[in-house]
């Protein structure tokens, strides 16, 4: 059976590396430098880096430079999201080097445009499924989007690549994962799917690794790491098979 991906977030919001709780913005708190953040994930054997521009994500403004440096200082694969909704955006986020970008607002809003880029781009798109609930969330998820499975059986006919998704009312809270929104995806998509939100324990970690054969590939992890909860090296070995 393959082994779980861990992907260490890097949220960036005003230059600075933080956590969010529930995405709320203002509920910040900032762990510093995001190049430092992510050089140490990668010193510590990450294999994916989760890179979010989160003022790009909510509307008040870029930290683009910002995120092109530590995009551009990686050895490991990248995972780009945040604002990427035009072509302008995208063409900038792809010029970073990252291996995937992921669409949030994007898929919601201007449906035909992420048809068009899967289509162009294939896997290198992959789309984030923001779910309050079974309702999707865009725009810094302050806005809804729509039902997660309709959405999804229109996303699988386009040809998306891969989902990543995020329970909100668990995000950045440390409560374990949505173990059964995962489950629920796994048996509306044959395509991969990256779990994100809540992990907070590496039973938490052990938990989704059941959901491999079902489809979840991956994990991001984000406040469980900053808080210490446990390091990124013990997880990488709590979901070694
Ligand atoms: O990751 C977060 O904590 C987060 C909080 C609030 C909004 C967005 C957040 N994250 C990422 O942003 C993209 C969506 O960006 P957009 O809608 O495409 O501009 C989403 O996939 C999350 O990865």
């Amino acid at each position: 059976m393959s082994t779980l991906e861990l992907l260490p977030a890097v949220d960036v919001r005003d230059g600075q590396a933080v956590r969010l709780v529930h995405g709320e913005s203002g509920s910040e708190t900032s762990y510093g430098s995001p190049l430092e953040a992510a050089l140490a994930w990668q010193r510590s054997g990450a294999e994916w880096l989760h890179l979010v521009d989160l003022d790009a994500a909510f509307g008040t403004g870029d930290n683009r430079e910002l995120i092109a440096e530590v995009a551009g200082a990686m050895d490991i694969k990248v995972e780009l999201s945040g604002g990427i909704r035009d072509d302008a955006s995208l063409a900038a986020a792809l010029a970073t080097g990252c291996t995937r970008v992921n669409l949030g607002t994007a898929a919601l809003e201007t449906p035909e445009w992420v048809a068009k880029v899967i289509a162009e781009h294939g896997d290198k798109i992959a789309v984030g499924l923001d779910v309050r609930g079974t309702t999707l969330r865009g725009r810094g998820w302050t806005r809804d989007g729509g039902d997660l499975y309709e959405t999804l059986e229109r996303l699988n006919s386009e040809g998306c690549a891969r989902y990543v998704v995020t329970d909100i009312a668990k995000d950045g809270t440390l409560q374990g994962p949505n173990l059964e929104l995962l489950r629920n995806v796994c048996a509306a998509t044959d395509r991969p799917v990256v779990a994100s939100g809540g992990v907070s324990s590496l039973d938490d970690l052990r938990a989704i690794s059941e959901l491999v054969p079902l489809g979840v590939e991956g994990a991001i992890v984000g406040k469980a790491l900053y808080a210490k909860a446990f390091t990124l090296e013990e997880a990488l070995e709590a979901v070694a098979r």
